[in-house]
């Protein structure tokens, strides 16, 4: 078919594809089951790649036309899929999975290319999300409502019916995994998908659309839009979408729970957040170092670090020489471990998080400036070195806001209650973690952390089986584990009477 035609053309130019050197001039929409042109070619925004500062694309926003086209192809779909048993559904669905598995490196290649992070990264994210779609494959064939009887032989049934078009809306750090995230559980449950990645990273949800095409899902099943504020609220804001699943900042994630409500829409928001890892005395310190690098550096999770008091020079110690060691670079190099950050506005607010660290009296043991990689086809690329701040306190920006960059803020404490109470002094709540070798301990800080996830003894592991999402304003609703079947889904009850109408008329 054309479609495949085209899926295969893009990813087959990987093996040979270096960092600098692909261009992409395929339509990035999908819907109809193909790619489709812009109908216009208005507030059309370059797209960079983060590793040369090169022009690798052009990402043409959605209209309103556009908007409505996809939703229709979806929803003529959706009638056709939720009438397949889960069975069928799984078929199609273990089938996408293999061949995202079949294709991991190539389309691991493209998200380095247009996002930036290292292919060590970017292979973990494309497993991982071949992995969910398999998860959920798993689950289609289980749906099943509940037998109920009633008196005189009557009874009730429910039915767990899916919601009809969903829309997906993703952030940048996660480009192909978070549209992975949402369309599998969503297509599991018989619903169809619109999704709109971040404007800066366009380029692999589309092939995500191509494979689901290519495993068999019906034209429309699962459709991109390019865009972004303007057509995200046109998704939001469209009568017939049942459902917006959001990744992305709370500021964004209030606005689209407000467009939402006005349309009695059901909404996931899985937000920003400033993660504290408590690490106590008792801990395993190089596991607990490990975890902290992982938490801070490898995907930018936005964190807090506290250490307890006694143990702060040898934590510091360690971290600080491993965090020299990493090594930055190309990102499509197997020994770099850490790419470009996605844009030159980006890098610029991060390093600003530094300064101001700096001026508010936090002292920069290591990293917090820009990198010119000595390769000069990297020169324009958006590096920095991972940063440790030391002398940090609970009241600088570094340590109240998100960063969202390698910038790791340590800060010290003395016992359990007091950091506990520090650790939950925030707005967000989306995960946390605690590093000792006190079993009581770890279990009652896991129990009062205020936040989705709480790790013990590591960090930033997220198994498609394990339920993920926030607390307070890190968001509400669930990805993967079996929960989020309820996200996705809604029980109708059907009451059967088996005897005579009693009426009081
Ligand atoms: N909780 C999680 O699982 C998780 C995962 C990844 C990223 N994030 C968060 O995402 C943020 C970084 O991503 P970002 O900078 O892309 O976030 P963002 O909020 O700027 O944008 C996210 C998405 O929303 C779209 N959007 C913007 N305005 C909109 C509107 N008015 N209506 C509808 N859609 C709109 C954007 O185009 C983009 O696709 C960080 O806060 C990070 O913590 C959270
Ligand atoms: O960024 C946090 C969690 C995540 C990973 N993939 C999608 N969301």
């Amino acid at each position: 078919s054309p479609s495949q035609t085209m899926a295969q053309s893009i990813l087959d130019t990987m093996p040979g594809a270096t960092t600098g050197t692909v261009l992409i001039s395929d339509p990035l929409n999908f819907w109809g089951g193909k790619r489709v042109k812009p109908m216009q070619e208005k507030n059309t925004e370059p797209v960079f790649e983060p590793a040369t500062g090169r022009i690798l694309c052009q990402m043409v926003p959605c209209g309103a036309e556009e908007v409505d086209e996809a939703i229709k192809s979806a929803h003529a779909a959706y009638l056709q899929w939720r009438k397949m048993a889960g069975m069928e559904r799984a078929r199609v669905m273990l089938e996408a999975a293999r061949i995202i598995r079949e294709r991991r490196e190539k389309i691991a290649k493209l998200e380095v290319i247009n996002n930036g992070k290292s292919i060590t990264e970017a292979l973990v994210d494309i497993d991982v999300a071949w992995q969910c779609i398999e998860y959920y494959a798993g689950l289609a064939g289980t749906l099943a409502g509940q037998h109920i009887q009633l008196p005189g032989g009557s009874f009730a049934y429910t039915r767990r019916e899916p919601l009809g078009v969903c829309v997906g809306i993703g952030a940048w750090n996660y480009p192909f995994q978070i549209a992975s995230w949402k369309s599998a559980p969503a297509l599991a449950c018989g619903n169809a998908m619109v999704f709109k990645p971040s404007p800066m990273t366009p380029v692999t949800a589309v092939i995500l659309a191509e494979i689901y095409k290519e495993a068999g899902v019906p034209d429309g099943l699962f459709c991109v839009v390019q865009g972004g504020a303007d057509t995200g609220t046109l998704l939001c804001q469209h009568p017939k979408v049942a459902k917006v699943s959001f990744t992305g900042s709370v500021p964004t994630g209030k606005k689209v729970m407000e467009m939402s409500a006005k349309g009695v829409k059901q909404v996931t928001l899985e937000l920003g957040g400033k993660s504290p890892l408590l690490i106590f005395k008792d801990c395993e310190l190089e596991n607990a170092v490990k975890g902290a690098l992982m938490l801070c550096h490898f995907c930018l999770v936005r964190c807090r670090l506290y250490v307890q008091r006694e143990i702060m020079p040898q934590f510091l110690e360690k971290v600080v020489k491993r965090t020299k060691a990493i090594p930055v670079g190309d990102p499509l190099l197997d020994g770099t471990r850490m790419g470009a950050l996605i844009s030159k506005p980006h890098l610029e607010k991060v390093l600003g998080f530094v300064s101001q660290a700096k001026k508010e009296g936090a002292k920069v043991l290591c990293g917090g400036e820009p990198i010119v990689p000595s390769d000069p086809n990297l020169k324009g690329g958006y590096f920095m070195a991972p940063c440790v701040l030391d002398n940090c306190r609970d009241d600088m920006t570094c340590v109240k806001e998100e960063i969202f960059g390698p910038v790791m803020s340590v800060l010290p404490f003395d016992t359990e209650e007091e950091v506990i109470g520090r650790a939950n002094n925030t707005t967000f709540g989306l995960a946390s973690g605690v590093f000792t070798r006190d079993i009581s301990r770890a279990h009652r800080v896991a129990e009062n952390l205020e936040a989705g996830t709480c790790f013990i003894n590591n960090y930033n592991i997220s198994p498609v089986e394990v339920p993920f999402g926030g607390y307070k304003m890190s968001g509400f609703g669930r990805e993967n584990g079996q929960v989020t079947i309820e996200y996705y889904s809604q029980l109708k009850t059907v009451v059967v009477e088996m005897g005579d109408v009693d009426s009081l008329f």
